[in-house]
């Protein structure tokens, strides 16, 4: 498959990538590829790294050691709010929606942080993420977590990123609400959106993923298809 320069100018890497909290090593030579069409996911158990991972992908950790590339571009020493400006975002494991504004103003609020200032990309993201009916005038404070999940996943869609990183996207979130999610994930990879999914949700992950990366203690132990890896970690009663 030919690989366009647009395309690699979009790739999001790791080079060694090390993180430290104090003297704790929470991240060790961390090599890993997040290419634009895909979706990557990370598993892993509690306190294996993947926050920290995360945090030095969006900017808001600075590793100790390594690189994070996007394309030939290093942004590892640039600042969270840059990062987001040229296309990355992200969601949080705990959500971080403000809750005294309505949905819509807090999906707008991912437009003007974001890559291009395009007041149609919050429209498309309210009907994409199921927001633009009467929830869309609805503060934040009184809903509950799936469709606040969603309006997290929203405004981080309304800046147009090129690389989405998603902290376990199907918390909380119900059957029906992570097949909805699933099938939204698929069509932004489809549409050549770089993904990057950390999930417990095995079911999930096995139906999303073209590449999982499994984490232990700060490393990437093992990495390929679902098919493959999510066997191994199984056999390996890894507790994800
Ligand atoms: N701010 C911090 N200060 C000190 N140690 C930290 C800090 N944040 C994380 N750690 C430690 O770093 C290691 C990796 O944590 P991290 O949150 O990245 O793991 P995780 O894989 O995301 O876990 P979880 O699945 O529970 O979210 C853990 O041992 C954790 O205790």
């Amino acid at each position: 498959m030919a690989i366009s320069r647009r395309t690699l100018a979009h790739i999001l890497t790791t080079h060694h990538l090390q993180a430290r909290y104090d003297g704790f090593t929470a991240l060790d030579d961390v090599t890993l590829t997040v290419p634009p069409g895909h979706i990557t996911a990370i598993i892993g158990p509690n306190g294996a790294g993947k926050t920290t991972l995360f945090h030095c992908l969006a900017g808001t950790h600075r590793p100790a050691h390594g690189q994070v590339l996007l394309g030939t571009r290093d942004i590892t020493r640039l600042p969270a709010h840059a990062r987001t400006r040229l296309g990355i975002a992200r969601t949080f494991q705990q959500l971080a929606v403000f809750p005294s504004l309505t949905v819509a103003d807090n999906v707008r609020v991912g437009a003007e942080q974001g890559r291009v200032r395009d007041p149609a990309a919050v429209e498309r993201a309210l009907r994409l993420l199921g927001l633009d009916g009467p929830l869309r005038s609805m503060p934040a404070a009184d809903l509950p977590t799936g469709t606040l999940r969603r309006v997290e996943l929203a405004r981080a869609l309304a800046g147009s990123p090129r690389v989405l990183l998603l902290d376990e996207p199907a918390a909380g979130l119900d059957t029906a609400e992570v097949t909805a999610l699933a099938r939204v994930l698929k069509a932004l990879a489809a549409d050549g959106t770089a993904l990057l999914v950390v999930e417990h949700d095995l079911d999930l992950v096995a139906d999303l993923a073209d590449t999982v990366h499994v984490m232990a203690a700060g490393r990437i132990v093992a990495s390929g298809p679902p098919d493959r890896v999510l066997d191994v970690a199984g056999s390996q009663e890894t507790p994800v």
